[in-house]
């Protein structure tokens, strides 16, 4: 990587305004998953061993500005001074003189959690004024967050112009592995893409049109596609402004000689709980009142067979809402798959990485990525904001 990292400058002494992907997973005020926590620790302690004020800034979830009081990274410090074995101070807030003053308190090697930086309308806007408030906590900025390189907010991008601007090692991993995987991609190369961010996601399906063989799509992102296509989605999650490029990606997969593969069968349930009803309906058996909520066996074992034929596997999104056991069978049965194919398979995404560590297949995959859309457009060639705004060697 041709961006100055980490180890490239001085840290003893300084105070460095490390931004990590903290965006876990939570169930009732509990991380249910906790690896984008766990793959930032060698950013962490490498900084703490070299004597840095580290002090540590996030979003988590889509609060849109505002303080929202589940989404504060509270349950984050405190796993995270677990996994470090030593304490982690907390922020209430992200910027301003009480969090001037906790850091004025910090000693060499002293750890540091800022409060959601999503709470601040300024943030997603990329705000220069937000960005520079940043910039006055710290001497340095450092850039783990991988998951949120393909942002370009005040923490991720605006802050790296106001202060020396380096990667972490977590980002530097990122890059090189999936650099290397997608460099000179094997064939045929399969993209599953499923998940909820239907907005962020179909479009990179257009890329991935020239550089895939297959292409397997789940999750709420395929309703939008069944809709375009004339079929009756009920309740189903669906992007309505997205239905014309969701055809459009359908015909140029023909032309293009690319397999693109929708679901052929689908769980349907009348209600988002574990105790709902739920049926196996075909594509124009879903009820009008009911939702789609997993893709159905015979999907799986078209989607299975793919992956087992396939030299590289890159999948984002889960087929279905895993968290519930009944809606978990189709994201189980591609981790399986993925498991048990030759081919080299990455994995990326919150959801999806916490998915495979669920069914405890994580092991099995050859590089489980924190970050899903990151991973997607980095995949398409797309220069990610937060890495272009570091430092140059
Ligand atoms: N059919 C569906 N309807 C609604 N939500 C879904 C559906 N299938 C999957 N999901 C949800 O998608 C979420 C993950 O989406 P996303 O954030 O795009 O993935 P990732 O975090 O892996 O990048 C999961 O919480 C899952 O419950
Ligand atoms: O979870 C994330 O992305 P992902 O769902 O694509 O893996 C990142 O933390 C980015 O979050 P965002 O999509 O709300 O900007």
């Amino acid at each position: 990587m041709n961006k100055k990292s980490v180890r490239d400058v001085e840290v003893a002494g300084k105070r460095v305004f490390v931004r990590v992907d903290f965006n876990v997973p939570l169930q009732d005020g509990k991380i249910t998953d906790d690896t984008r926590i766990r793959e930032t620790l060698p950013t962490i302690q490498y900084l703490i061993e070299k004597g840095a004020k580290v002090i540590l800034a996030s979003h988590l979830g889509r609060p849109k500005g505002q303080v929202v009081e589940e989404l504060r990274l509270t349950p984050a410090a405190e796993r995270l001074a677990e996994l470090l074995g030593k304490p982690v101070r907390k922020a209430d807030e992200a910027t301003g003189s009480a969090v001037q003053a906790l850091i004025s308190d910090m000693q060499n090697g002293d750890v540091l959690v800022l409060e959601n930086v999503r709470f601040y309308p300024g943030e997603e806007k990329n705000d220069p004024e937000l960005a520079k408030a940043f910039a006055e906590l710290a001497d340095l900025y450092v850039n783990d967050a991988f998951g949120a390189a393909h942002r370009a907010h005040a923490s991720t991008e605006g802050i790296a112009h106001h202060l020396p601007a380096v990667s972490g090692l977590l980002m530097e991993k990122e890059l090189s592995t999936l650099g290397k995987a997608l460099s000179n991609p094997e064939h045929p190369f399969t993209a599953i893409v499923g998940g909820a961010k239907v907005k962020d996601k179909i479009g990179v399906i257009e890329n991935l049109l020239n550089i895939a063989d297959n292409i397997l799509i789940g999750g709420g992102l395929s309703y939008t596609f069944l809709k375009a296509q004339g079929h009756e989605i009920g309740k189903s999650l669906v992007d309505n402004e997205k239905l014309d490029l969701a055809l459009e990606f359908i015909n140029k997969a023909k032309e293009k000689n690319v397999k693109f593969y929708l679901p052929t069968d689908i769980v349907v349930t009348d209600d988002f709980s574990a105790d709902a009803n739920t049926q196996i309906v075909g594509i124009d058996g879903i009820p009008a009142d009911w939702e789609g909520i997993d893709i159905g066996p015979k999907t799986r074992e078209t989607y299975a067979d793919v992956i087992k034929n396939s030299k590289l596997v890159v999948w984002n999104g889960p087929m279905g809402v895993f968290e519930i056991e009944p809606f978990s069978h189709g994201t189980r049965a591609v981790a399986q798959a993925c498991a048990e194919t030759s081919a080299y398979t990455v994995l990326g995404g919150g959801d999806s990485a916490a998915a495979a560590e669920k069914f405890g297949l994580a092991k099995e995959m050859d590089h489980i990525s924190t970050g899903g859309g990151a991973s997607l457009e980095f995949m398409e060639g797309k220069a990610l904001p937060g890495v272009v705004a570091l430092n140059d060697k």
